[in-house]
């Protein structure tokens, strides 16, 4: 999912899962934009999301002109959470939606074939099914564990990740408490991305060690 990096390969030559860092739900900008150059400094990731809650617009954007350079000067892709308009408007290299954030086709159409679009699927395989067929980039499963990040609604198992690869080539994202303890059964399972908050910005030795220790545990399992 690199803006232009190849996707690095494990040792088979298969393109091997990938690190998605989703940022914590309130920021500063500027001290999170050198959190974030350390951790993207620290080793092999494919994107960053920007996923703000309860904030008014003027910040949001003022967040994504600050930060979304940290991560494309590095050829990171750089994904707005919720908000297909403002990705679109301020050269965000795509967007990811919820089941609740709007009309997935419209948003499609405004993003255009250059820029991505994420689509969460829970734990369905129906929506999953329609988020191919809307022309989603990726179907993001979740939450595999309880998570303090955010209320989860729904839960998912390994098995889908593995349904899902089996079935089809669209890349699947994992995402939910996912730590570097925890997430070789998802790496197993065929997931191409693991989508994390808290193991990268909460580790207790920063988050350039939380990169670390989960590369280290996907080039584990
Ligand atoms: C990669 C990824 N997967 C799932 C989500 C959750 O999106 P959504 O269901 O819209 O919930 P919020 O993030 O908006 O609270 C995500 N953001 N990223
Ligand atoms: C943003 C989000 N979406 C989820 C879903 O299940 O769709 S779980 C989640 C929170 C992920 O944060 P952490 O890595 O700290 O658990
Ligand atoms: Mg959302």
């Amino acid at each position: 999912m690199a803006a232009s990096a190849p996707a690095e390969t494990g040792g088979g030559g298969e393109p091997r899962c990938r690190l998605y860092l989703v940022t914590p739900p309130a920021l500063e900008p500027a001290a999170f934009a050198e959190q974030l150059a350390r951790a993207l400094d620290a080793g092999d990731v494919a994107a960053v999301q920007l996923r703000l809650k309860d904030v008014e617009e003027s910040a949001l954007k003022r967040a994504i002109d600050v930060l979304r350079p940290v991560a494309q000067s590095r050829d990171v892709a750089f994904l707005l959470n919720d908000r297909a308009d403002l990705a679109v408007q301020h050269g965000c290299d795509g967007a990811h939606l919820g089941q609740t954030d709007g009309d997935h086709a419209k948003a499609r159409k405004l993003l255009g074939p250059e820029r991505m679009l994420g689509i969460t699927c829970h734990a369905s395989r129906h929506l999953a099914m329609e988020a191919g067929e809307v022309g989603a980039d990726y179907v993001a499963f979740g939450a595999f564990f309880p998570t303090a990040t955010k209320v989860a609604e729904h839960r998912a198992e390994p098995e889908i990740l593995e349904w899902w690869a089996e079935m089809f080539e669209l890349p699947s994202v994992a995402i939910g408490g996912i730590t570097a303890e925890n997430c070789a059964p998802l790496v197993r399972a065929g997931a191409d991305f693991l989508a994390v908050v808290g193991a990268v910005w909460n580790h207790p030795e920063g988050p350039a060690a939380g990169v670390r220790a989960l590369n280290d545990a996907i080039a584990a399992a």
